[in-house]
């Protein structure tokens, strides 16, 4: 998978070449390429933002310097690109959407700062590929940048390959709709606490139900709207305690 992301501060990407990531990348699973925005203006201020017609505060990022920017970064791959443009009024990016775009060929994000990028862009570009506009959260942060190494995060982790071990990606909170339950290793006992007699009884049907158990509940209390929206094969005979 190719990664592209478009900013005016390629710094605050270098974490995306740390760790997992840098290991993917290195794997050549993952090809990340950083562009400075301001790479396309053309005064000598590097100016990328302008003030908002009707009036309000702030300033909104130009369409000018985004379509050339974008066009350049588009055409530098052959690859068909997904754009993903993170904002706080986008669809909610979950597990589903990370399952979905790990199966793109290649991502390209712009990431907005001020209050965001003039709509023309996303307009423009969304006749010609796949746009999506795209919020981690329910809360407002200064700048795409923080949700693209989310983003990317939550994808690379389910590129083949990428995880030492596959299986968690096929068992972690969300995976399976619901959220994971507590887990424990060694000392057995620690503080006075001791870990679960079950989960060191090598029962291992005992141990699935048990873990099965813990994760309905936990999702019951703090995910109760997981819960309400799992498909009805998806909770067995024991689950309906829940
Ligand atoms: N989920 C979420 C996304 C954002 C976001 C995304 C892009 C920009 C650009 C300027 N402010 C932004 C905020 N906040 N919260």
């Amino acid at each position: 998978m190719r990664i592209d992301v478009v900013t005016i501060f390629p710094g605050y990407l270098a974490p995306l070449r740390e760790s997992l990531l840098g290991r993917a990348a290195d794997a050549g699973l993952i090809e990340v390429a950083l562009h400075d925005l301001r790479s396309w203006t053309h005064d000598v201020h590097q100016t990328v933002d302008d003030a908002p017609y009707g009036g309000g505060p702030g300033m909104v990022m130009r369409p000018q310097v985004w379509g050339e920017a974008l066009d350049a970064v588009i055409a530098s791959d052959s690859r068909p690109p997904r754009l993903v443009v993170p904002a706080p009024a986008g669809r909610s990016f979950t597990q589903a959407t990370a399952r979905a775009y790990a199966t793109e060929q290649r991502l390209v994000f712009a990431c907005g700062r001020y209050e965001g990028i003039d709509q023309r862009v996303v307009d423009h570009y969304s006749r010609q590929f796949p746009v999506d506009e795209v919020s981690i959260g329910d809360y407002v942060l200064v700048g795409g940048e923080a949700a693209v190494l989310v983003i990317v995060e939550a994808v690379a982790r389910l590129l083949p390959g990428v995880l030492g071990n596959p299986r968690s990606a096929a068992e972690d909170s969300f995976s399976d709709g619901l959220l994971e339950g507590p887990a424990y290793t060694r000392p057995e006992v620690w503080r006075g606490q001791a870990v679960p007699e079950v989960l060191r009884s090598g029962n291992h049907g005992a141990i699935a139900r048990w873990r099965r158990d813990r994760a309905l509940e936990r999702t019951a209390k703090r995910r109760p709207d997981l819960l309400a929206a799992l498909p009805e094969d998806r909770l067995d005979a024991a689950d309906q305690a829940f």
